[in-house]
């Protein structure tokens, strides 16, 4: 089979290795440097600047200077750079899609939904940039004329995870630029190179000098995050990955009061009742549950079904994922690729082995693979039965293509499985009942539902967690209000 690499980029300006500060192209001062792996095949891909706390400081120092200006751009003009920038990643979208392959192993097709949903919030935020509206209060005191208006908190940091590299970036920064505030982004040093490709875009569409710079690191990151969070002039902070750095980078934070978004961990229950769609259910479990490899904040983790459909749904779902090809994400028929990092595969593993221990059945997997020869981060798509709640599979998120059954009885039950968990993110629910669906989803301890689909994510609909998944909204109407602060102006009439 031919072998896909950067070389077939169409576009070559889109692979770069420096880091982006102040409209240039840079090295880090250190000059030190780290190496991008493609995890399906271990190959070197790139090699970028490890960037430090100086360049940090200078990628703030950039985003600052460029804060005064851009804060008087008008609403329109920022709605019109980012519709030009979403142009831009339509017409690039099998390069985008390419990178994002080779950085993080997902295959093409999905890497190129994931592109097509990275632009998604560009056109979704250009609406929004002209949609901040004031209020006018009614006074208490009838002297008195009380208005309020919404302005740009200031720099915003954007550090985004390596399992939607370009995603979780627009998210993030396409509300902040449509808000009015500069950004400073921090890819992960697994894919910082879609990243890279994104920002060469944004400068093409015309935001100005200063307004986007992106920091390269991989064995820095604790200095970078910690520079970044210590920074005064950062006045905004909006953070993807787990709960652990989540906690670390608001204790950092609290030296400033520097304002949070964290879109942390999740153990998404997945619930399968008796009255299901077994087509239905079987087909969004699948795209819950292997969507990226299962490296997924919302993934279906504890997926529990009712007793009168558990054997007809596990037996389903096993011939499903049988018919699944794990592979390199560059083969077209391949539709699971390898986790992005070796550690991943190490947790994955840990989660079987003590499933198994604790009394699982493996009834599809369970092991390490090799695709092909390939020597990259695989496992087998693994289906377990029967573990007890206490599994470390139940109580964390595996980020990985493992299916965990649990048999349930009734409704109150389910809830109370649920619900008996650290996090709240996502949830699924299957069920043909209309008030089954509004009492699960109305009782379930989350920020998000799903009624009979796999994937509840979408730019319109705000996302986010309750419990230790974190707090803050992005996309949807909210998105942008995070971006932003209020300021009261009251007026005394008395001449
Ligand atoms: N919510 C999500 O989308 C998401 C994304 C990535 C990982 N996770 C969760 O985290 C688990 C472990 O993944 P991992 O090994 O990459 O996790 P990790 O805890 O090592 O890192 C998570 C993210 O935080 C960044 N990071 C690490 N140290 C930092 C610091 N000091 N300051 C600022 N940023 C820092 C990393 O670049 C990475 O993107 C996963 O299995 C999953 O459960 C969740
Ligand atoms: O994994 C985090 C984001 C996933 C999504 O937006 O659907």
């Amino acid at each position: 089979m031919p072998t896909i690499s950067l070389s077939d980029l169409k576009r070559k300006d889109l692979f770069q290795q420096k880091g982006y500060i102040a409209d240039s192209w840079v090295d880090s001062v250190s000059g030190e440097v780290f190496e991008v792996r493609n995890p399906a095949t271990l190959d070197i891909i790139a090699t970028l600047p490890e960037m430090g706390a100086a360049d940090t400081e200078h990628a703030v120092a950039a985003a600052f200077e460029a804060f005064k200006t851009y804060k008087k751009t008008s609403a329109r003009q920022r709605a019109r750079w980012l519709r030009r920038w979403n142009d831009l990643c339509h017409e690039h979208l099998d390069d985008l899609a390419l990178i994002i392959t080779l950085e993080n192993g997902k295959p093409l097709s999905e890497a190129k939904a994931e592109a097509v949903y990275a632009a998604s919030f560009l056109e979704w935020f250009a609406g929004e940039a002209e949609r901040v509206h004031g209020e006018v209060v009614p006074p208490a005191n009838l002297n008195h004329r009380i208005l309020t208006i919404k302005e740009p908190l200031g720099v915003a940091a954007c550090l985004a995870p390596w399992n939607f590299p370009i995603a979780m970036i627009t998210r993030k920064v396409g509300a902040a630029l449509a808000a009015g505030c500069t950004t400073v982004w921090k890819p992960a040093g697994e894919t910082p190179l879609s990243t890279l490709a994104l920002a060469t875009l944004a400068h093409e569409a015309g935001f100005p000098k200063g307004s986007i710079n992106v920091i390269t690191t991989l064995n820095r990151i604790a200095e970078v995050g910690e520079a970044l969070c210590l920074s005064k002039a950062v006045r905004k902070l909006s953070f993807t990955g787990s709960t652990r750095i989540g906690k670390l980078l608001v204790k950092q934070c609290a030296s400033n009061l520097k304002k949070l978004s964290l879109e942390l961990g999740g153990n998404s229950p997945f619930i399968v009742f008796d009255d299901a769609n077994l087509e239905t259910a079987t087909n969004a479990c699948l795209l819950a549950k292997f969507r990226n490899s299962g490296q997924t904040c919302v993934s279906a983790n504890r997926i529990f079904v009712q007793r009168g459909i558990y054997d007809r749904f596990a037996d389903a779902l096993v011939e499903k994922i049988k018919a699944m090809k794990v592979g390199n994400g560059t083969d077209g028929s391949v539709s699971i690729g390898p986790l992005t990092h070796e550690r991943a595969v190490e947790k994955a593993l840990s989660h079987i082995d003590d499933a198994k221990s604790q009394g699982a059945s493996v009834l599809l997997g369970g092991a390490a693979c090799s695709p092909d020869d390939l020597p990259g981060y695989f496992i087998q798509p693994t289906v377990l039965s029967g573990m007890p709640m206490e599994s470390i599979i139940t109580v964390e998120e595996s980020f990985a293509p493992i299916v965990a059954l649990y048999r349930f009885e009734t409704e109150e039950e389910v809830l109370e499985k649920a619900n008996d968990c650290d996090v709240g993110l996502g949830s699924f629910i299957m069920t043909e009942s209309l008030s089954r669906s509004f009492r699960v989803a109305e009782s379930l301890e989350v920020g998000m539902v799903g009624v009979n689909v796999g994937i509840l994510s979408a730019c319109e609909s705000p996302f986010g967690g309750v419990k230790e998944s974190g707090y803050g909204r992005e996309g949807g109407r909210h998105g942008i209000d995070e971006y932003l602060t209020v300021k009261s102006i009251l007026i005394n009439v008395v001449s």
